[in-house]
């Protein structure tokens, strides 16, 4: 646990508490016998605390500080760095690895510290919902100010050994063998008076502007913090650090009890564990398949079909992760901006090493050797159809074969291929090289060996993979769509879109529904709808009436936006107005089809022949999905020139357009829809519940197999807050079931024709029984 050893003077004293040398209970024991041991021993004049195997110590360990042992273990803890303060031989942590939390509030309550150069040392309790609670709210201020303080605490970033000799937090960057040289330290300062190296007895450089600082920077943090509480705790924490410091420590303790105890620290404590158990992924419809049965493929190369937005940001992703790649694109132009995007997203990180790890090709017979492909083209099921024919065709036969489409159906994607079993779905998320999420979609014949590989991908290129079924839009973008929904019928009834928006945001999401549309495209789920024969230009069946599709509700407004060009920021206009300048857009005049790779002027089609709503429904509705991929190109260019001169360049700032605005109030004046006064509370619940229950449906279904799994896939592919848990712990853990069901009946009782408000039978059944969200399908939880 703690092993003692002493070479001449120097006591030392190795952690041992494999993997990560989590601080228990008995860790924690073990180190003050070995520190007494040391301040008893005459022959020992200094001491080094190290960790042993591949770390120091990365903190205490959360499965002891979640349980019944939390206290003891938080005593231990400051006694251990009391002992360690007070200590009257000079003790020197040696630190390599990962110094966090608890282990490295160890390293600041000693008088010395080296470090390796690849060591990383941080504060992460605010991502647990926490704070340092074990000095270093108080500590860390006297070394590097308030302001600084604050800013590292708050948003527990890393700190890098380089930084961290420049901040004062270590004293000295060791290149050799570590422990040997922090012996030969440790014996260098022996007999050195200590008070001056107690962090504890400084004074805080910043002291006499706390109150400004912190004024200054509490805006930032409670945006930031999007309904979190630990991170403004940790202000007030660190605002106590000007006190003496037995007062501070007070406070500390007490704000950390507060913290302890509230809901959302277990959430986020849910989030960090669920985030690793999903890589203990089981089959949904086939428990006997799962991460210890199934054995991944090994991928050493693979090819990426598409340069697109997408596809250049999978790229990035693969060749950060040191494998080889392959990237297709049949338009050179699109290659070479690819290419570029490629390039400068990597230089800061070893480009040259890692871009000649990349080729690039027009021509799909390059693709013959690689383990895997990952197609990243246009979503359109014709199109992907035709992609994997031919990768089928031209790669290895035991190659893996991808699709990262956002909704469509992998079987039919499958069938495409004489080898369904190797063909499964990766959804990555926008920028594929930023967002942690990768969706992984099991067709009915994927291989339990694919869906290994593709679960083991994910790991090597940093991802958070989990595993789901297939049905349109898999788990994510299927339980959107009751939520985007809810957000329509509400500007029917009376709130704008920035209503909605306010109110979504106020709950902790990055976004509301409308400036989330507007950034991704609005023409996204308009291909879909027309693929689906939803649209208006379709018409609805003859006896159906205006604002029905399929029985169902349906709310034509995102149509009649998209017609007039408004397909969100990337033409500068969507629901919203955004000050954001496309002044290139204008070059884009033209089409280009892709089968024979003629150039096509729009100018000249505007010019002779229609309208540009006739256009665009031609382009959209032609037998041809070449063109279709294009048409986007086309809105682009015709809008792009009248939005640039209303706004200003350089803000992403969204505002209300008087455009869209006057269009609702036409729609529900035609429509005979009455404006209401709606509530943020009825905002939140109707768009939130509905996802919500969709995900009851989606579990029962078996797409998930696990609540934790959707928690997932929204915590890391769409923005959900974090300090909640996720939408089913949520629900389940603050909100409640009954109240979820109740509310439910209340909605769907005043809305019956909106078909997603109506309680899924699982939610029912287990009001009925007592069920628990936590327990379906979960075998061996820590939770
Ligand atoms: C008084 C106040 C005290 C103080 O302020 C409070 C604290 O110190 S709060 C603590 C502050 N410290 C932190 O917040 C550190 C949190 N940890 C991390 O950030 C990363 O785990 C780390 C960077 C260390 C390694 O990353 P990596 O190499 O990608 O590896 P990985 O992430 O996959 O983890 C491997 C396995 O270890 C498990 N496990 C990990 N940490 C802990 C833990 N503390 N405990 C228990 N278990 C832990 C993890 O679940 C996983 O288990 P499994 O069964 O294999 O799924």
């Amino acid at each position: 646990m703690a092993e003692y050893s002493t070479y001449g003077s120097v006591a030392v004293l190795q952690v041992n508490n494999p993997p990560l040398n989590t601080f228990t209970r008995h860790v924690l024991q073990a180190l003050v016998s070995g520190l007494e041991r040391a301040q008893r021993d005459p022959a020992v004049r200094s001491i080094v605390i190290a960790g042993k195997g591949p770390t120091f110590p990365a903190g205490a360990d959360l499965e002891e500080l979640l349980g019944t042992a939390a206290a003891p273990l938080l005593s231990n803890l400051r006694m251990v760095d009391k002992h360690v303060d007070t200590c009257q031989k000079p003790i020197v942590c040696a630190i390599h690895g990962t110094a966090l939390g608890g282990g490295f509030e160890l390293a600041l309550a000693s008088h010395y510290r080296l470090a390796v150069p690849s060591a990383t040392l941080s504060l992460p309790e605010v991502h647990l919902g926490m704070l340092p609670g074990a000095g270093g709210t108080q500590r860390l201020p006297r070394v590097v100010g308030v302001k600084s303080a604050i800013q590292l605490i708050t948003s527990g970033q890393d700190i890098k050994a380089q930084q961290a000799l420049t901040l004062g937090l270590v004293d000295k960057i060791v290149q050799g063998d570590l422990l040997k040289e922090a012996v030969s330290f440790a014996r260098s300062v022996e007999g050195r008076p200590l008070e001056d190296r107690r962090i504890s007895q400084r004074t805080v450089p910043d002291a006499d502007k706390v109150d400004e600082v912190v004024e200054a920077t509490r805006k930032t943090i409670l945006r930031k913090a999007r309904g979190a509480i630990a991170p403004l705790t940790c202000v007030q924490a660190i605002q106590a650090s000007v006190l003496p410091f037995a007062a501070g420590m007070a406070r500390e303790a007490d704000l950390m009890t507060y913290l302890m105890t509230s809901w959302q620290a277990a959430a986020q404590q849910y989030v960090f564990f669920s985030e690793r158990e999903v890589r203990q992924w089981s089959h949904p419809r086939d428990k006997h398949i799962n991460f210890r049965t199934a054995k991944p493929t090994v991928i050493k190369s693979v090819g990426v079909v598409g340069a697109g937005t997408m596809g250049a940001g999978i790229t990035i992703s693969l060749l950060q992760a040191g494998l080889k790649v392959v990237l297709l694109e049949v338009n050179k132009k699109q290659l070479d901006k690819a290419i570029a995007v490629i390039q400068k997203t990597l230089r800061q990180k070893s480009a040259s090493q890692k871009m000649s790890q990349l080729t690039t090709t027009m021509d799909y017979s390059q693709l013959s050797d690689v383990d895997m492909v990952i197609e990243a083209v246009f979503e359109n099921l014709r199109l992907k159809k035709e992609v994997f024919r031919k990768l089928d065709v031209i790669t290895k036969p035991q190659a893996v074969l991808a699709s990262n489409t956002s909704g469509l159906d992998i079987d039919k994607i499958a069938a495409a291929t004489k080898r369904p079993d190797k063909v499964v779905g990766t959804h990555f998320f926008s920028p594929a090289n930023v967002m942690r999420l990768l969706e992984n979609i099991y067709g009915k014949k994927t291989s339990a060996e694919t869906v290994a590989t593709v679960m083991q991908l994910a790991t090597t290129i940093g991802k958070v993979g989990v595993l789901v079924g297939n049905c349109a839009g898999f788990v994510g973008n299927r339980m959107l769509g009751p939520y985007r929904s809810e957000a329509l019928f509400l500007l029917e009834e009376g709130v704008d879109p920035q209503d909605v928006d306010r109110a979504i945001e106020e709950f902790g999401f990055p976004m509301g529904p409308f400036r989330m549309t507007d950034l991704a495209g609005n023409d996204i789920g308009w291909r879909r709808r027309i693929e689906a024969r939803l649209t208006t230009e379709h018409g609805p069946p003859p006896d159906t009436p205006a604002l029905y599709r399929r029985g169902d509700r349906y709310c034509p407004l995102p149509d009649m936006l998209c017609l007039q060009g408004r397909l969100g920021q990337k033409t500068g206009a969507g629901c919203m107005m955004l000050q954001e300048a496309k002044d290139d857009l204008t070059e884009n005049i033209y089409i280009r089809f892709r089968t024979d790779g003629s150039v096509f002027d729009l100018r000249r089609l505007l010019a002779h022949t229609k309208t540009l709503e006739e256009l665009i429904l031609d382009l959209l509705f032609a037998d041809d999905c070449a063109l279709l991929a294009h048409t986007e190109a086309a809105l682009m260019s015709h809008h792009a020139p009248s939005m640039c001169n209303r706004y200003d360049p350089g803000s992403r700032t969204a505002l209300p357009d008087p455009v869209v605005l006057q269009m609702i109030q036409d729609y529900r004046q035609e429509h005979g829809f009455k404006k209401r006064t709606i509530s943020s509370q009825e905002i939140v619940e109707r768009c939130l519940y509905s996802l919500i229950n969709e995900g009851f449906h989606v579990l029962d279904e078996g797409i998930a197999s696990r609540a934790l799994d959707i928690d997932v896939i929204y915590l890391f592919g769409y923005g959900w807050p974090r300090h909640t848990g996720g939408p089913m712990y949520y629900v389940e853990r603050v909100i409640g079931l009954e109240k979820l069901l109740r509310s439910l009946e209340t909605y769907s009782a005043r809305y019956p024709n909106h078909s997603h408000l109506q309680p899924s039978p699982l939610l029912r059944d287990m009001v009925a029984k007592g069920g628990s969200l936590a327990a379906l399908g979960t075998t061996d939880s820590k939770l």
